[in-house]
């Protein structure tokens, strides 16, 4: 039996294959994918590297989803879908296929450097699980910190990946994609380590509305208004230690008169308080999700590899009852300040502390990168493109002007020029910046 072809977008802009019928070879061979050993397992699925016969052997990272966990109000929602599937009407979709049909909308929307490139789908109706064929990214997730919790990058391989995943971000920002779970464990490295991707995209969120430009409009796929509801944004998704304050909000955690000792000012005429450092704190009302909760996340990613630990932690204190921990956790994001330690990164850079006096060292120029991504009012948040312009994080490239424009995305339809002008960009940041000193260990 041959695996049928058929692809929703034109050619020249989706070459995402989506294979309607599936072969197994004594369950080591899934269509043309031979199975070699599982690599990852997550919520959602399991991940094997295979090779690919028809591409001379070429590994892929395959994802194997069921539609159905068993945690999913299965038999209803699979009635539900295939018998909306059956009308033309948009499926209801249980959770785990929800979160899986997400990621294949997403990653098909994608063409960078900084995102795991998705080759195939193969979803066989007659089949209870969905393949995800999948660029393989050998070099393994970003290890940050040793079995003492001390940082095992240096602050120039830190400023490397944090780049990377910029550009990635800005990528994704300006496709109207919002990751959503920003975090070390899903920033891969490439074979060589010279390069680091974003991978799973079960939580992102698309909305063509947030798209910076209006590129040429791409068939819409039918199913993106199901996949993609506004309300979700406001669902507390993602992993705990990374989420943004609006994320967590409680309207508990709202300030309601000027907080004790930190705060100088309750800004008049505004719905937000001004702390001491020149940071804001919540303001009373939630404010919408937007992009601004992928930057929270990196910055708390960003220091993870600083420092070998997040930067809100349940207190050791803390009781048994994870709701309750968990409670904690989310008020100090919403309400406390964040410290640093006095040193950054294996090479043990000083940082200057918190309240670094503002000079061009390192230290406080790192401090004050975080600073302003840890701002709690989104609206005060570094959106990705101011992030990039950012002195510290051009430290080392040449020409950082042509860098910023090299790197920019501009239409989608452009995103293969773009790949090109963006590896010519980077061969030329690659031969210039030192070669990362310390391979981390797997
Ligand atoms: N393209 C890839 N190349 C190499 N390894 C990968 C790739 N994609 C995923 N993995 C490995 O498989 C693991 C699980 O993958 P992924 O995070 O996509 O699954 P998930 O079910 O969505 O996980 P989660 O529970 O975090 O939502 C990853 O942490 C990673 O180690």
């Amino acid at each position: 039996m041959t695996a049928q072809h058929t692809s929703s977008l034109p050619p020249e802009e989706d070459d995402v294959r989506v294979t309607s019928q599936l072969k197994f070879d004594r369950r080591r061979k899934v269509n043309q994918y031979v199975r070699q050993e599982r690599i990852g397992k997550g919520q959602h699925g399991e991940v094997f590297l295979c090779t690919d016969e028809d591409l001379a052997g070429r590994e892929v990272a395959l994802k194997v989803v069921k539609r159905n966990n068993p945690r999913d109000r299965i038999k209803l929602l699979r009635r539900t879908h295939q018998q909306n599937v059956r009308d033309g009407e948009v499926p209801a979709l249980s959770s785990t296929e929800h979160s899986i049909r997400r990621e294949i909308a997403v990653m098909k929307k994608c063409r960078h450097a900084n995102i795991a490139r998705l080759y195939e789908v193969i979803d066989d109706p007659k089949q209870d699980k969905i393949y995800l064929a999948m660029e393989y990214l050998s070099g393994g997730q970003v290890q940050w910190k040793d079995a003492e919790g001390k940082p095992i990058l240096s602050v120039e391989e830190i400023r490397h990946i944090i780049r990377d995943v910029i550009l990635g971000l800005e990528y994704l920002h300006h496709q109207g994609i919002i990751h959503r779970d920003i975090k070390p464990a899903n920033l891969l490295w490439t074979k060589d380590r010279t390069i680091v991707k974003i991978i799973d995209f079960g939580v992102s969120h698309f909305n063509p509305d947030l798209q910076s430009s209006t590129p040429l409009k791409q068939p819409e796929d039918p199913y993106n208004e199901a996949l993609f509801r506004e309300s979700d944004l406001l669902k507390r998704i993602g992993t705990p230690s990374f989420l943004a304050p609006e994320i967590v909000w409680f309207s508990e955690y709202a300030p309601k008169q000027s907080p004790a000792t930190s705060c100088e000012t309750l800004a008049s005429g505004s719905n937000s308080v001004t702390v001491k450092d020149g940071s804001s704190i919540l303001p009373s009302q939630r404010p919408p999700i937007t992009k601004a909760i992928d930057v929270w996340s990196l910055a708390v990613t960003f220091y993870c590899l600083l420092f070998g630990h997040t930067p809100f932690n349940v207190p050791e204190s803390a009781n048994e009852n994870v709701y309750h921990n968990e409670f904690v956790l989310y008020n100090q994001i919403c309400t406390q300040d964040w410290e640093v330690d006095e040193t950054m990164g294996c090479d043990q850079i000083y940082t200057g502390g918190r309240h670094p006096i503002d000079d061009k060292r390192e230290g406080p120029m790192v401090v004050s990168l975080l600073d302003q991504m840890l701002q709690k009012d989104p609206k005060d948040r570094l959106t990705v493109s101011e992030l990039k312009r950012n002195p510290w994080i051009l430290r080392g490239i040449l020409d950082p002007n042509e860098w910023i424009t090299d790197t920019t995305p501009s239409t989608s339809r452009d995103s293969s020029t773009f790949l090109s002008r963006w590896k010519q960009a980077s061969r030329k940041i690659l031969d210039f910046l030192p070669r990362p000193r310390r391979i981390p260990p797997l």
